[in-house]
């Protein structure tokens, strides 16, 4: 079952076309990868996909409805959570906040409730805490909880992000270089992590990545960009076999 689609999306900067017709199909449940080389245009999708850019022409549809010229928040709302290429976490605040604080999306009390702090509003926020906990048990930062999310290591930082954009109830879930920067390790420990969040939330994934391990890894298929433009859409194997990827962009970034 198809849960996005997106129609020519179009991104234009001046006379920059950043992204030119972006056709992408997301199946329900599928992990799929977004490659390519440096400024090919592939946080410039994310950010049509998620609201932050109205793309220039195109269509981006979620379920079956046209979300092209919702705001963020409310395509956050609606299912689609994401993560960014530099974190942007809550720095001075704990591991545990940075999660709440998300979870605050979907709380139900209105701000008199809340500072009234009314049965209503008390309940919220204990079920909010003790969701925040488990996904922090998930992400395996429960010891954590009580640091200030800076002192984390970078391989962690990034779980709590994930683990933050989990509090939303995404089913979409969109990763800008979730390996970024992290040793080898805990770029494997993260492949197994992706492909287990995405089995027990039942999510989907679209992924934009540099390191081909993790992309070969766990992609069921792959989208590749240059210059904006897609080159390349396949399984693993085929993307790996293909003449335009090799020349444009895995014969450069392999060895990175
Ligand atoms: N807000 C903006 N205004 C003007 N140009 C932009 C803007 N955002 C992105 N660009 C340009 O659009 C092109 C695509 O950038 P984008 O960040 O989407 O690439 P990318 O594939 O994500 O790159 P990287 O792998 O380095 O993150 C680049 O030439 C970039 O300079």
């Amino acid at each position: 079952m198809e849960i996005l689609k997106t129609n020519n999306i179009t991104m234009q900067f001046g006379g920059l076309t950043a992204v030119k017709d972006f056709n992408l199909t997301l199946n329900k449940g599928e992990i799929v990868a977004l490659i390519g080389p440096n400024g090919a245009g592939k946080t410039t999708a994310f950010n049509m996909i998620t609201g932050v850019y109205k793309p220039t022409k195109g269509k981006v549809f979620y379920k079956g409805n046209d979300i092209t010229q919702l705001p963020p928040h409310q395509i956050t709302k609606s299912g689609i959570a994401r993560t960014f290429q530099n974190i942007r976490l809550f720095k001075d605040l704990s591991v545990l906040d940075n999660v709440l604080i998300a979870n605050h999306l979907h709380i139900k009390s209105n701000v008199f409730e809340a500072l009234l702090r009314l049965p209503k509003y008390k309940n919220e926020d204990r079920k909010m805490i003790n969701k925040s906990l488990e996904l922090l048990e998930i992400v395996g930062l429960s010891d954590e909880k009580n640091e200030k999310s800076s002192s984390l290591p970078y391989g962690k930082q990034r779980r709590l992000e994930i683990a933050r954009a989990l509090a939303t109830n995404p089913e979409l879930l969109l990763l800008d270089e979730p390996a970024a920067g992290m040793n080898p390790k805990e770029t494997e420990d993260l492949t197994r992590f992706i492909k287990t969040i995405r089995d027990d939330f039942k999510l989907t994934i679209f992924m934009i990545e540099h390191h081909m391990q993790v992309v070969m890894g766990i992609s069921e298929r792959i989208y590749v960009f240059d210059y904006g433009i897609t080159i390349a859409h396949g399984s693993p194997k085929e993307i790996q076999n293909n003449q335009r990827v090799i020349e444009a962009y895995l014969g450069v970034e392999d060895n990175a």
